[in-house]
């Protein structure tokens, strides 16, 4: 085979590194050389019975974004997860992680990803402070003079104080999964890989994750989670991708994500069957009734018009709006199926 030989590539690829490498604690940019920490070109997955899990993946998540994967269960975000951070290999297509080509540099890039990818490994019967300290132990760049501190402080950043030495098992599935970002967060980290990160939090839990990711990226650190909740998408996240059976259907800015998609005109009224039958008429689609809330999909004419028909067949109108479009309302509308909740 023509090109370099491993050992080559291998020295080139650490002369790019440490090109490529910002000042540790960098928060903010200069011009940035890498606009992008993770880009996938026809990214594409065959397992070996013939599934095709992923299919031509174009993704590209930008530096210091939060960035939501999106997508039902099976749609194949895990088998990219797991391309991404190098622990399978692509059947076609390429993938760069900060940079740098993965398979291939993962030993040069991982140390610089913290990853929380299907549950955190932990040892039971320590508690959650010493499995952090094992953590630690074997990292080989890790100094172990400052050990504790760096172990104090993760368990601080994640609310695990009180809890640090109880042991891990009996931790409910919460504090596991905090414990495991703990030991994602020992070293200073460009990107961190978070596999539904809130999975198993209550809702306080829930918003205490939400409230470190978004310190993390203010600290200039870019978050790519995966998620089925909608609704943390949106509260967390600015840059979104979502995926439907192995391949994306859209990928963007949260904010175009959710205009993309029409909203609904919403009319609260007590003549809820009256104003259906005249929204109807009046050309809105898709009409649905709750109580007193008659909604459906704004027609192309002028809705003062609409207002207007609805007044004149004697219909009390109370409240007449058109609601903004929810990051759930584009993904029914570009995957033409509901999304699976409980997933
Ligand atoms: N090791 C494997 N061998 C064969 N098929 C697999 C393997 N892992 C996943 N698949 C299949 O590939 C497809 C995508 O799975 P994947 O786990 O990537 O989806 P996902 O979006 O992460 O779903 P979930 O949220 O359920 O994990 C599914 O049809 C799955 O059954």
């Amino acid at each position: 085979m023509d090109g370099p030989s491993a050992t080559e590539r291998d020295a080139q690829e650490a002369g790019d590194a440490e090109r490529r490498a910002p000042a540790p604690g960098r928060t903010e940019a200069g011009p940035d050389v890498q606009e992008s920490v993770i880009e996938a070109r026809g990214l594409t997955k065959r397992y070996r019975g013939g599934q095709l899990a992923v299919d031509g993946l174009d993704l590209i998540v930008p530096a210091r974004s939060v960035f939501g994967f999106l997508g039902p269960n099976g749609s194949g975000k895990t088998t990219t997860i797991r391309m991404l951070m190098g622990l399978i290999e692509p059947t076609a297509g390429t993938a760069r992680v900060l940079g740098r080509p993965m398979p291939r540099a993962a030993r040069a890039v991982l140390p610089q990803v913290g990853a929380l990818i299907e549950g955190p490994a932990l040892y039971g019967f320590l508690s959650g402070r010493d499995n952090l300290l094992r953590y630690d132990t074997a990292d080989p760049t890790a100094d172990p003079r400052t050990r504790r501190v760096r172990v104090a402080a993760a368990l601080d950043r994640v609310g695990l104080n009180a809890a640090a030495g109880k042991k891990a098992k009996a931790y409910s599935l919460g504090m596991k999964q905090r414990l495991g970002l703990a030991a994602a967060l020992l070293q200073p980290r460009r990107l961190l890989v978070l596999d539904e990160p809130t999975n198993g939090l209550d809702p306080q839990g829930m918003r205490e994750i939400r409230t470190l990711i978004r310190e993390l990226a203010a600290d200039g650190t870019t978050v790519f989670l995966s998620s089925h909740l909608l609704d943390e998408i949106e509260q967390v996240c600015t840059h979104a991708a979502v995926m439907a059976r192995g391949r994306l259907v859209a990928q963007g800015a949260v904010a175009d994500l959710a205009a993309g998609a029409r909203g609904r005109l919403v009319v609260t009224t007590p003549d809820p069957a009256e104003a259906a039958r005249v929204l109807k008429e009046q050309g809105v689609a898709d009409v649905t009734s709750d109580g007193d809330r008659v909604a459906g999909e704004p027609p192309a004419r002028d809705l003062a018009e609409v207002n207007a028909a609805l007044v004149a067949a004697g219909v009390r109108v109370r409240g007449f709006t058109v609601e903004r479009a929810s990051l759930e309302d584009a993904f029914v509308a570009l995957t033409g199926e509901g999304f699976d909740v409980a997933g």
